[in-house]
């Protein structure tokens, strides 16, 4: 299957295809005609399948590409500004030119990072995404957001900066283990809660994900195709994109607190939509019964809806919210599931100033 994002001259297709990885020299000789390539990867990916992918790469015919590889150790505490000087002296070192192309193979980790690094060498050189992981696979290989975390917030220092191709291969999730299934389950839940509630019925008809995984293909399919029409109308974030950081601000000074370490981006999503989701239905925002509802959606693909945090902990974090614009702090709220919308409101909404300790 193929879905081209349309973006003028940042235009892309997006191939999802069960084996496309072993075809992947074949599809990116369409659009690459420099000779260097970089795969970036992390020490459970690349094993797994770099191989597959330089083999391929190497044997395209009509190219002669030259393909060097850099491994880094997986995991969050990876999307780091600290692996930046890293990523560009291997890229110095393979004497990598603008006409030449990087190739993020891994889970979100390594395609914001790689993502990143290939925005700001030389000012920019060509990217592919090939994402390895279920969240990867339907959100973070797709719409240019690439960054790195910093001590004080999430990807707060980043870039808006388009791939040439994405390949989606369905069936390396095969070796993803559960914990990161759950995790890339977070953000197909919010595909369905922000804007498609029959997505969202489908995944709450099921009773686990074992019972899900023969309609993943299809499932990857609809998220990409969400998030491609949202990117396609608001690219920079300026307005419509904010909803899919529907979760994210509470789920974002989640992650922040606990220094990336405790829990990952899908769980805190999930967190994160549950929890702003019951707020909102406290003031009346959100119809009601939606925050059960995706409670219930949480907990079939075991995903928690809480953490036990001190909300009045995370004003500072809050506050450096990307969707936080002169003080006006705008958040991604529910009419009913399948329906969002943002609101503008302040650091009041989170409860803390009436409330004094309001846990999620
Ligand atoms: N740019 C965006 O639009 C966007 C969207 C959503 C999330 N993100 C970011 O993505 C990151 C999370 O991504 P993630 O959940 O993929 O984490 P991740 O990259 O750490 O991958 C999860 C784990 O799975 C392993 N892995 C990946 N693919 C595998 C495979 N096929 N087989 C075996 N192991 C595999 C990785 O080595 C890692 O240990 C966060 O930093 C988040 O902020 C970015
Ligand atoms: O692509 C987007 O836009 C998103 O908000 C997708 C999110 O799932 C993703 O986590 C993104 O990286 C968050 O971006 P940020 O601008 O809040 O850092
Ligand atoms: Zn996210």
């Amino acid at each position: 299957m193929k879905l081209t994002v349309n973006l003028k001259e940042n235009s892309y297709p997006i191939y999802i295809e069960n084996g496309i990885l072993t075809k992947s020299g074949e599809y990116i000789s369409r659009i690459f005609n420099g000779q260097k390539i970089m795969v970036i990867s992390d020490d459970n990916v690349f094993p797994l399948y770099g191989q597959k992918i330089t083999d391929s790469l190497t044997s395209a015919a009509g190219h002669n590409y030259e393909c060097h590889s850099l491994v880094l150790p997986h995991g969050e505490p990876t999307k780091n500004f600290q692996s930046l000087p890293k990523i560009y002296e291997a890229m110095l070192e393979a004497k990598l030119t603008r006409s030449d192309l990087v190739i993020a193979l891994g889970g979100g980790v390594i395609g914001d990072l790689a993502g990143f690094a290939a925005s700001s060498y030389l000012r920019g050189i060509k990217l592919v995404q090939i994402p390895t992981s279920l969240l990867a696979q339907v959100d973070s290989s797709v719409g240019g957001k690439v960054a790195v975390d910093l001590p004080q917030g999430k990807n707060l220092v980043g870039a808006f900066y388009q791939p040439k191709m994405v390949l989606i291969d369905p069936e390396v999730l095969d070796t993803l283990p559960d914990h990161f299934i759950k995790d890339g389950m977070g953000e197909v839940i919010k595909y369905g809660c922000i804007k498609d509630s029959n997505l969202f019925c489908r995944l709450c008809s099921h009773s686990s994900f074992e019972d899900l995984k023969p309609e993943l293909p299809e499932i990857i399919a609809r998220c990409v195709d969400i998030k491609r029409i949202v990117v396609e109308e608001d690219q920079f974030d300026t307005g419509e994109r904010m909803l899919l950081n529907f979760g994210h601000t509470l789920a974002h000074t989640i992650e922040q607190y606990y220094n990336y370490e405790r829990e990952s981006h899908g769980e805190a999503v999930g967190i994160g939509m549950y929890q702003i989701t019951r707020m909102a239905e406290e003031k009346k925002l959100t119809a009601p019964g939606c925050a059960d509802r995706i409670q219930q959606a949480l907990k079939i693909y075991g995903l928690p809806s809480s953490c036990g945090l001190p909300v009045s902990a995370l004003t500072e974090a809050i506050s450096l919210d990307k969707k936080n614009l002169n003080g006006h702090l705008n958040v991604v709220l529910l009419k009913e599931i399948g329906n969002s919308y943002v609101y503008p409101t302040d650091i009041s909404f989170f409860g803390f100033s009436e409330n004094g300790q309001e846990n999620i």
